[in-house]
């Protein structure tokens, strides 16, 4: 099976401030100022085109910054991704623009995305009725709720027909029957041999939905294999995770943060 995207070695820092005064020196002098933060460090996997990776791990593991490395929206600090096709984001925060109403943000994405006025003309249309926001697509997106900001942008990157679709908790904010609605278009994504990275709170869609999982455990991979082999072990550790004392539980996320801190 070809493969579609190569995440080697891939490094994410972010600088963490404890006052201003340090931020401003940093970006002022030659020195370095102020601590750095593994968000990811040292990420290597591939998927082959067709596959379904549900990505796992706790609050803060580094899904979210994973999936917009892999979506080409942040850069990586270090190590590179290899994509072949077009990849689309499906995030709560999607990159919609605040001021524009809805439809213009249809226009602005597709535009984007080098299709032409004729094709984008022909794709609205899908696109408004596929969201069912009814007037507020005439609307400026800021006065969206989440729900409605998640199907625009839902509806815009599943009819944009990517190769590779990255999905970052979208599912999590509507309701039952346009999730629904998503997990049926998914499922025909999956039936034309997509690629699909998938990103949920419930362990429930992602057993039902994934082939494979990649746990990212505080911003390292700890296991990448078949959902059957992979859950199982994250549960484990969750289960013992939420059998630890108050004690332990902060111990351990101390012990976890300090290895994720660089010194400058
Ligand atoms: N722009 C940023 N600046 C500084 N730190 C960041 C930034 N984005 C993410 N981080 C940090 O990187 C780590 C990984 O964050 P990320 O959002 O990728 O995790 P996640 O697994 O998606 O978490 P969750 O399940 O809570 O959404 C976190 O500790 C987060 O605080």
């Amino acid at each position: 099976m070809p493969k579609s995207v190569i995440v080697h070695h891939v490094t994410k820092t972010y600088k963490m401030y404890s006052k201003n005064s340090e931020k401003l020196l940093d970006l002022l002098s030659p020195r370095s100022h102020g601590k750095s933060f593994y968000a990811l460090q040292d990420i290597s996997f591939d998927a082959n085109e067709g596959d379904v990776v549900g990505i796992i791990g706790v609050n803060g593991s580094g899904k979210s910054t994973l999936s917009n490395i892999i979506a080409g929206i942040i850069p990586p600090t270090s190590g590179s991704v290899e994509v072949h096709g077009e990849t689309a984001l499906i995030a709560i925060q999607s990159g919609l623009k605040g001021e524009l109403s809805g439809r213009e943000n249809i226009e602005l994405k597709c535009l984007m995305l080098g299709f032409n006025k004729r094709q984008i003309k022909e794709m609205t249309p899908q696109i408004i009725e596929f969201a069912d926001i009814g007037d507020f697509i005439d609307q400026p997106v800021k006065s969206y709720s989440s729900g409605m900001k998640s199907r625009l942008g839902f509806a815009i990157s599943i009819h944009i027909d990517p190769d590779i679709l990255v999905i970052d908790e979208a599912l999590s904010v509507g309701d039952q029957t346009f999730a629904d609605k998503c997990l049926d278009k998914m499922n025909e994504f999956k039936a034309r041999g997509k690629t699909i990275f998938f990103i949920s709170h419930s362990i429930t869609q992602m057993k039902a939905f994934c082939e494979k999982a990649l746990w990212i455990q505080y911003g390292q991979v700890e296991q990448y294999g078949p959902m059957e082999n992979v859950m199982p072990e994250y549960e484990k550790f969750i289960k013992k995770y939420k059998k630890m004392t108050k004690e332990e539980k902060k111990a351990f996320q101390n012990s976890v943060r300090q290895k994720r801190m660089i010194e400058a």
